[in-house]
Order: structure tokens, then sequence, then C-alpha cells
């Protein structure tokens, strides 16, 4: 851990843009530098302290400094956040690898998996920056940017498999409206964050074909069972999965019109097609890819994830959202507490 006091977020969309909020009014002495691709975007926050395309009527914190300059961003920070989109992380840590700083701590903000390898982000870091796991750490909870950027009081999770470095990045982030808890719990608290998103298009489906609130109570419920299925194979914890991290981010995500996996959904379940639906998206729903890898994640493992299965049969046009209900609700009769 560095003793060092720089800190940097690569990626200035939604989320990345309100961890820097966060960082900054945590850290008011101290600069907080925003890495952004588009020049307009970080022109835009440096002149109006605003990121309307990401956060819009947000008043953004003067000690925040975007630039497109990602060698200069990265030089000698001690803390360096990402957020950007899962499936683009493995060639950006190609690119930023050699200006990473030999001691700074890496925080992941995604909640995907990667298509292919199935790897979660933590893992993608660990091999493209080469770093221990003790300087890798996740941050995941019910965190709705746009809420988080209008200061509503929040909750989140820390995890690093070293606890101290956990406090650390705990100690850094703790604003007046941002209330962290660590974890040492990595797994279990990178696939809550991950497959929440699979079960919020599932909600949101349902939402478009007009169901109501005792469908939606079900595949929350059932949801988080199978995330717990997959998480207790990959050796994450129970405990982790009835926490912020499970159980209150799928909450969040599956109830809140601006969850953009919760917004995918349902224009899904109103008839749009994947590609119109993609269309209209100006962020990202990391689900729509996610889902497919964390189906075949669970094959692999023999882990039953029907919600899961049906939500990506959807995807790949192979289940109408017709059908997804009656999928569900078809299968052999069990109890409540079998395993799948
Ligand atoms: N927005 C939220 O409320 C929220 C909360 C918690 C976690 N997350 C997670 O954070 C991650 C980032 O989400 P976000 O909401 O900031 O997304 P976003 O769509 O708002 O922003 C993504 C950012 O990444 C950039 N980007 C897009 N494609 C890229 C590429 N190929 N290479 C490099 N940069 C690229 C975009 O320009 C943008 O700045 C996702 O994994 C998401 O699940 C989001
Ligand atoms: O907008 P979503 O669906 O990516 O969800 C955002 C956050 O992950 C909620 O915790």
């Amino acid at each position: 851990m560095s003793g060092g006091s720089k800190l940097a977020v690569l990626g200035a969309g939604s989320w990345g843009t309100t961890f820097a909020k966060i960082l900054a009014d945590a850290q008011p002495e101290l600069s907080v530098e925003l890495w952004g691709r588009r020049a307009e975007v970080v022109a835009q926050i440096n002149r109006d302290h605003r990121n309307p395309n990401y956060l819009p009527g947000i008043d953004l914190p003067h000690n925040i400094l975007a630039s497109t300059d990602v060698e200069s961003v990265l030089s000698g920070a001690a803390l360096v956040v990402l957020a950007v989109p899962a499936q683009s992380l493995r060639p950006q840590l190609a690119a930023w690898r050699e200006h990473l700083a030999p001691d700074a701590v890496v925080v992941s903000l995604m909640k995907g998996l990667e298509l292919g390898t199935d790897a979660r982000m933590s893992e993608v870091i660990a091999e493209g920056l080469g770093l221990p796991a003790e300087r890798i750490v996740v941050v995941s909870g019910p965190n709705l940017a746009m809420e988080i950027a209008r200061c509503e009081p929040t909750a989140s999770v820390i995890a690093c498999t070293d606890e101290s470095v956990a406090h650390w990045v705990a100690s850094l982030c703790t604003a007046s409206y941002f209330r962290p808890y660590t974890n040492t719990d990595v797994v279990g608290v990178e696939i809550g964050g991950i497959v929440k998103n699979v079960i919020a298009l599932a909600v949101g489906i349902c939402e478009g074909r007009e169901m109501g609130d005792n469908t939606k109570a079900s595949v929350i419920t059932r949801g988080l069972a199978e995330t717990t299925r997959l998480a207790l194979a990959l050796g994450g914890e129970s405990d982790t999965m009835a926490g912020l991290a499970g159980l209150g981010d799928l909450v969040a995500t599956c109830s809140s019109p601006l969850s953009r996996n919760h917004s995918a959904g349902r224009l899904l379940g109103q008839g749009l097609s994947l590609d119109e639906v993609n269309a209209r998206m100006t962020q990202t729903a990391e689900g729509i890819k996610s889902g497919r890898a964390v189906y075949d994640l669970a094959k692999k493992l023999g882990v039953e994830m029907p919600i899961t299965e049906a939500v990506v049969a959807v995807l790949a046009g192979k289940l109408d959202v017709d059908e997804l209900g009656p999928r569900l609700l078809s299968r052999e009769l069990k109890s409540e507490g079998e395993s799948a």
C-alpha cells in the first residue's frame, strides 16, 4: 500500500465520474484525476465542473481534474479506480500497464464477467496488470450512480483479500453520503454485482409484459438463490449474498427505473429486439453481454441457474419474452431449500 496521495479514476462515464466525486468530497485537500476518452467530456468537466451526458444537473467538486492523457493521470497515483465497460477492460489494461505506479492499489467498480474467459474483473486485472490479489480491490453494492451523485445516503462494500487494504480504500472514500463496509470475500462481492444485472433483465422483461409485484418478488428471491449457488461454487460466502453486495444490490437494481439493466429488460419485454434495445441504450447495461458468460460459467461448474438460462435464451432470440414466465414456473417441483 502506497504512502502517496494521488488518486486516479479511469473512465468518465456515470459511475467513474460519480466515484471521482465521492473521492473528491471525501478528500477535499487532494486532487482526483479523472481520465476520459473524449476530449469534449474532459473539457466540460474542467471548464463547467459538470458531465451532463452522464450526470445531468450535477455540480462536480473543483478538485476533480479531468484529462485524456492516461500517462499523466496514472503517474504517481497511489489509488487507481477503474470504471470502463467490462468487455473493454482487458485491451485497456494492456495500454495502461506500463504507466501504473509500482505500488499502486487498483480498484474495480465494474460489474461484469468477461465473455470467452468467464473471468471476473479482479481476475482480468490480476492478469492484465500482473498484480497480486492484495493490491486489487472491488467496490460493489446498491450503488445507482445518479442517486449517489445527488448525495443521497448510500452504503457500499469494499472487498479485498487483505483487509487492511480494504480499510485503507474505505477510509479514502468515506463521505457524508457514502458509507463503505469492508469485506474479504472478493468472489462473493463480485458475483453478487455481476448476476444481479441478469436478474434485473428478467425483472424488467416481466415488467415490460405488465406482470405485477408477486412475479417480480418471486424472480428477485429465486434470483438471489441462484446467485448464491454460483457464489458458493466459486468459494464465495453466503453471508455476503445476504448483504449489500448481494441482496442489497439485487433489490436496488431490480426496483429502480435508473438501472440500465432493468430498463433494457423492460424494453425487451415491451417487444423491442435486442438490436433495438442496444440502439436505445446510451450507457452500459452489463447483463446483456455478461449473461452469456454467467451461463457458461454456471454450466462449467454444474450450477443450475434457470433464470439466467432463460434470460440468455431471450437475448439469443431463442425464447420469446412471453415464454419466460412459463419457462420458469414449469420446472420440476422441489422444496424451497433445495440446491437448485
Ligand atoms: N452507473 C452505475 O450506477 C454503476 C454503479 C455501479 C457499478 N457500475 C458498473 O461500472 C462499470 C462502468 O459503468 P458506467 O455506469 O460508468 O458506464 P457508462 O456507460 O456510464 O460509462 C462507461 C465509460 O467507459 C467509456 N468507454 C466505453 N467504451 C469504452 C472502451 N471500449 N474503452 C474504454 N472506455 C470505454 C465511456 O466513454 C464512458 O466514459 C460497469 O461495469 C457498471 O456495471 C455502474
Ligand atoms: O444501471 P445498472 O443496471 O448498471 O445498475 C447500476 C448499479 O450497479 C446498481 O447498484
